[in-house]
């Protein structure tokens, strides 16, 4: 069995957890409250930042040409593809007048995600790093394929479900698992453990930022 789908049975409860935490189904069907997903798009903006930068450091820590130019192709991605979806959303839900959304305050959730991504990736190798941001993109893309079809009737939410439900996006995602197996393969067992590790606390995050999103958390002081 391949390293990623090894990961992806570990994680099976956890993403199970995230199809059905009420912050997507509501997106899938319309009913959640604008409120959450507003703070959603706050908290994902600065997270997109932090994203980039782990991309970034991917490049930096590959160690061939190739790997170092998709890395930092898919780190400028992440800033074109995401934001302009977020620059959208942003100027029709009124959280900014430019489209930029600045959040200097991000709630702990956000902070506590991105610090687990970029200690990883600063700390290890480019399987770590791959290891700290696949489930990002594998999970939004598990999302798309299990909401695709739905009809929110909101056209802010519909847009967030086409986006991931997309073919782009799929190539995408297969182009990161790939990438993973061919490290693993090459990792040590004690390597692939640290990975794992690192995947299944992504996965945690991730579960936790739509509760945070739907709970619509703050630091308490
Ligand atoms: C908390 C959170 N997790 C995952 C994504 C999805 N995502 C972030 S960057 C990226 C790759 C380039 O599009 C993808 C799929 C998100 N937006 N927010």
């Amino acid at each position: 069995m391949k390293f990623s789908e090894q990961l992806r049975q570990k994680v099976d409860a956890i993403w199970e957890a995230s199809f059905e935490h009420p912050f997507v189904k509501g997106v899938a069907d319309g009913s959640l409250p604008i409120e959450c997903f507003k703070h959603y798009l706050k908290q994902d903006s600065f997270y997109l930042s932090k994203f980039a930068q782990a991309q970034a450091i991917g490049a930096a820590k590959a160690n061939d040409f190739y790997t170092t130019s998709q890395m930092a192709h898919h780190a400028k991605s992440s800033y074109e593809a995401e934001h302009a979806l977020h620059e959208q959303f942003a100027r029709d839900l009124d959280l900014s007048k430019d489209g930029v959304i600045h959040n200097e305050d991000p709630a702990p959730t956000a902070v506590a995600y991105t610090n687990h991504i970029l200690a990883a990736s600063y700390k290890g190798s480019l399987g770590d790093v791959i290891a700290a941001l696949l489930p990002c993109y594998w999970l939004y893309y598990e999302i798309g394929e299990k909401y695709k079809g739905s009809k929110p009737g909101h056209p802010i939410y519909q847009k967030w479900i086409d986006t991931y439900g997309d073919e782009w996006f799929a190539t995408l995602v297969k182009e990161q698992i790939d990438r993973l197996d061919d490290l693993a393969e090459r990792a040590s067992e004690e390597d692939r453990k640290r990975m794992e590790k690192i995947f299944v606390t992504s996965s945690k995050y991730e579960y936790m930022f739509w509760e945070m999103s739907y709970t619509l958390e703050d630091w308490p002081v």
